[in-house]
């Protein structure tokens, strides 16, 4: 099967984006996407977008993601800025001309894209989650305490360790730490434990933040699925928001990743989150699967 794909990132987090309107790619497996996502043998990317019609009424597209070792993800940050780019450039949608805007149907719900004059895409990510079981978390029997807002889930690692984390939901699952040195922290060690801890039945994103003051923070994050990347855009939206739950922050927060730099705003429980960032088309290209 030969398909065509476009090559795109977000500051850095890199996607494979296909048009599965024009193609068909049912046949695909999770086999599939990690080949497509290999770095070595595939064509490589942290995840794999997927354009797609809705099956619900008044979305203008379907929005699938997977993760480059092949598992479905409730949503992407970071890919949601590519995605309306790529509809926009393919000219899939007739209105985004004129609003600019797209609604989207992922796997947790809708969010609205918005292609700004200066090329950047501001996203609605719609409202944290903050309840454990619904991450899904276990926490039964782990002792928390509160800070402001949030409760903070203490997690033991394997050497002893205590880590105090903030668990939040952004439509998929973070883990979120506050360090005194982002650079110097154990991301890949600590970051690959956390992945997978038994706290996690469906594993976990796991963040660490760096707070510079109450309006900038810089990030690290170890993606479910994909080890650590150059930006992650949920992530970035959960450390802001468990940031200000714990009163370290004030919105608008500017996020300082690897790969780049985001803005973030929320304006409190229940209220959604705002990501405004970059997406960059980096080449065309076809590939027989
Ligand atoms: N890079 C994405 C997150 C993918 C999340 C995925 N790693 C998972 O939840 O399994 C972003 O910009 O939000």
């Amino acid at each position: 099967m030969e398909l065509k794909f476009t090559k795109m990132h977000g500051a850095g987090n890199d996607f494979i984006v296909f048009n599965a309107i024009e193609q068909d790619l049912s046949a695909l497996t999770a086999d599939d996407w990690r080949a497509l996502g290999n770095r070595q043998f595939g064509i490589g990317a942290d995840q794999i977008l997927l354009v797609e019609k809705p099956t619900i009424a008044g979305m203008d597209f379907k929005y699938t993601i997977y993760n480059n070792d092949g598992s479905l993800v409730e949503n992407c940050g970071n890919g949601a800025r590519c995605f309306v780019k790529y509809v926009y450039d393919q000219g899939l949608t007739q209105h985004l001309a004129n609003t600019r805007e797209v609604a989207v149907q992922i796997a947790t719900g809708t969010m609205v894209l918005k292609l700004n004059d200066d090329g950047s895409v501001t996203v609605n990510m719609g409202a944290p989650g903050f309840v454990a079981a619904d991450l899904p978390a276990v926490v039964d029997g782990l002792p928390t305490r509160a800070q402001a807002e949030d409760t903070l889930y203490e997690v033991q690692l394997t050497h002893g360790e205590r880590r105090d984390i903030s668990l939040v939901s952004m439509g998929n699952p973070h883990a979120v730490q506050i360090v005194t040195d982002v650079d110097a922290a154990p991301v890949l060690t600590e970051g690959a434990e956390l992945e997978v801890h038994p706290m996690f039945p469906r594993r976990v994103n796991v963040g660490f933040m760096q707070v510079m003051n109450p309006h900038h923070i810089k990030v690290r994050i170890f993606e479910r699925g994909a080890g650590e990347t150059l930006a992650c855009g949920t992530g970035a939206c959960a450390a802001v928001v468990a940031g200000i739950r714990r009163g370290v922050l004030t919105s608008p927060v500017r996020v300082s990743a690897r790969g780049g730099e985001l803005s973030i705003a929320w304006a409190g429980t229940g209220e959604p989150v705002l990501m405004s960032g970059p997406a960059v088309t980096v080449f065309d290209g076809q590939i027989t699967i």
